[in-house]
């Protein structure tokens, strides 16, 4: 698979601020990938570098195999970029605002914008300023997707939008996808990207806290277990491998499982079980975990 961004030991320090602290990642082409981390953790921070809009303290990234810096015309013209802080003249009319954007890009047909309008249900004809916040990211999100990039670079994409438009901007990045397109966009909810990135980092303090696949966290994620016996068992038959936060209270059994629960199973098999419930972790309780414990950062 082709690299489309290739970060390396990226450093970003505001005076004595920390932005961003030796990030290395790679993101594939026709990758949906989501960038998460708490408030602060440094994802504008690591987008604004991606496209020279600030200049990294120490490290490398190359963007469409093209230099932020060097090549920052071109892969202008070939990426798709929303703020996070999205402002752009609110005198204007939306439609009249996109025209402009689109002619500053080559020009963009008026059916592909007034298309997206209308998906997003956007009014076109309203002034910027008249706007809610909500609206106005519609305008931020067609400005991105308008001119169909091969690289779209979406700094917390779904902020201030109702429910039932994020779903059709995830909608609108599997389509990019399906084209072929790299996605790359940050978020502080996983919830929000779940659905449609294929890979997902976080990070905190600046810095790479996990890197996986979506299904790989998931597979990772423990399993939450209550048994219930018919008779008060004892607690020392169940400290087993894998088995954290044991409790054991009369009849009622409580504990986290990593990985197989067939020794756990065992266990209990030797008492009459009268009641059982095991729930995955929630993925978006996994990534409280990694927001305020942090964890040993995999290879990128
Ligand atoms: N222009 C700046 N001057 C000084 N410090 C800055 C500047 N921009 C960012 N920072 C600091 O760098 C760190 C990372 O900020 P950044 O905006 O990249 O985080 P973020 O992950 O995008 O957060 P949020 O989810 O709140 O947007 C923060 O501690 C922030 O205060």
């Amino acid at each position: 698979m082709d690299t489309v961004i290739d970060i390396d030991r990226l450093t970003k320090t505001y005076g004595t601020r920390r932005g961003l602290d030796g990030l290395t990642l790679r993101v594939g082409a026709g990758e949906v990938f989501g960038y998460l981390g708490p408030n602060g953790a440094g994802k504008s921070t690591t987008i604004r570098l991606l496209l020279d809009l600030i200049r990294p303290t120490s490290g490398t990234a190359r963007v469409l195999g093209l230099d932020p810096r060097a090549d920052a015309v071109e892969l202008h013209r070939r990426t798709g970029y929303l703020a996070g802080d999205f402002v752009v003249d609110g005198r204007q009319k939306a439609g009249e605002c996109l025209t402009f954007l689109g002619n500053l890009r080559g020009g963009v047909p008026a059916a592909r914008i007034t298309g997206l309008a209308d998906r997003l249900g956007l009014d076109l004809g309203a002034r910027v300023k008249s706007l809610s916040k909500g609206n106005r990211q519609k305008v931020g999100l067609i400005q991105a997707f308008m001119h169909d990039p091969e690289l779209l670079i979406l700094d917390e994409p779904t902020s201030g939008l109702d429910p039932l438009v994020q779903q059709t901007f995830l909608e609108m990045v599997a389509e990019a996808r399906a084209d072929g397109r790299t996605v790359f966009m940050s978020s502080h909810v996983m919830s929000e990207v779940e659905a449609v990135a294929d890979r997902v980092a976080i990070i905190r303090e600046g810095r790479l806290v996990a890197l996986d696949t979506v299904a790989d966290l998931r597979a990772r994620s423990y399993l939450r277990v209550r048994i219930t016996f018919a008779d008060p068992v004892p607690a020392e038959e169940f400290a087993l491998p894998g088995v954290t936060g044991l409790q054991v209270d009369g009849t009622v059994l409580t504990c986290d499982v990593d990985g197989s629960p067939d020794a756990l199973v065992k266990a209990a098999a030797r008492h009459t079980v009268v009641g059982l419930r095991a729930d995955s972790q929630d993925l978006e309780e996994l990534f409280h975990t990694y927001y305020t414990r942090g964890e040993a950062a995999p290879a990128a």
